[in-house]
């Protein structure tokens, strides 16, 4: 499997705090976990991954791509998922949101709207197609932002505590949604740790820096025990 993230030696300032020192790793593995305390580097290690954060040193390559320099050949092939469903619902209905998700590829309005019904039936969204997007519940517009993140055939998919705000079952959901074999992979930064576990591997964060790299299930036991101490 090729490198979906390769960072060398990254650190990133923000403002006076050095939010992230010295990161070295290889994301390869379909499925990834991000984990640690708050205040780790979780979430500035997604934004500078997606291209929102710059680094301040070292090297980072999305697929062989810098996300600084070469973002809008990135753009198409990343997707970022946030915690908060309602940053990221833009237009007024569902199906329109997610329509605003594929307009970069100025698709023929039939195929565009083929790709919409299609995405809207594996989210479970499709009764929901004309209703006001602002309108769903929590976990119905969580599974939204998935839709419009999905409908896109993103390579990547970067996801930011995307369970965050959502009850078990629908943590659950969007849980299997993200970790659904379609081809992508994953980086999901995450409390999780029952998603972390289902993941193939994990990446402990600790004050910055990587504390632990490794199998999945390895990682989020080792993180638990010192959580214990
Ligand atoms: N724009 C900013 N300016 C200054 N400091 C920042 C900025 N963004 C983040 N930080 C700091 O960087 C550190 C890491 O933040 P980050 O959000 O990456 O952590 P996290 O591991 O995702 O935390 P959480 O689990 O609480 O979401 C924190 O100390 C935070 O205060």
């Amino acid at each position: 499997m090729s490198v979906a993230v390769h960072a060398a030696h990254l650190s990133v300032r923000r403002g006076e705090v050095e939010v992230l020192r010295d990161v070295s790793l290889d994301i390869e593995a379909r499925t990834t976990a991000i984990i640690g305390d708050n205040g780790s580097g979780k979430s500035t290690f997604a934004r500078v991954v997606a291209g929102l954060v710059p680094r301040t040193a070292g090297e980072l390559r999305v697929w062989g791509l810098d996300p600084g320099r070469d973002a809008a050949a990135l753009r198409p092939r990343l997707a970022l998922v946030l915690s908060n469903p309602d940053a990221q619902i833009i237009m007024p209905t569902v199906a329109e949101d997610v329509a605003l998700s594929i307009r970069s590829e100025r698709l023929p309005r039939a195929e565009r709207d083929l790709r919409v019904k299609a995405a809207l039936e594996r989210f479970g969204l499709e009764s929901l197609a004309d209703r006001p997007a602002h309108d769903l519940s929590g976990g119905q517009k969580q599974l939204l932002a998935l839709c419009g993140a999905f409908v896109r055939r993103p390579d990547l998919v970067v996801a930011d505590e995307p369970t965050a705000f959502l009850d078990a079952r629908n943590a659950r959901t969007v849980a299997d949604h993200l970790l659904a074999d379609t081809g992508h992979t994953l980086v999901v930064v995450t409390h999780d740790l029952a998603l972390a576990r289902r993941c193939d591997r994990a990446v402990l964060f600790a004050d910055g820096r990587v504390a632990a790299s490794g199998i999945a299930a390895d990682v989020v036991d080792a993180y638990e025990r010192a959580l214990a101490c």
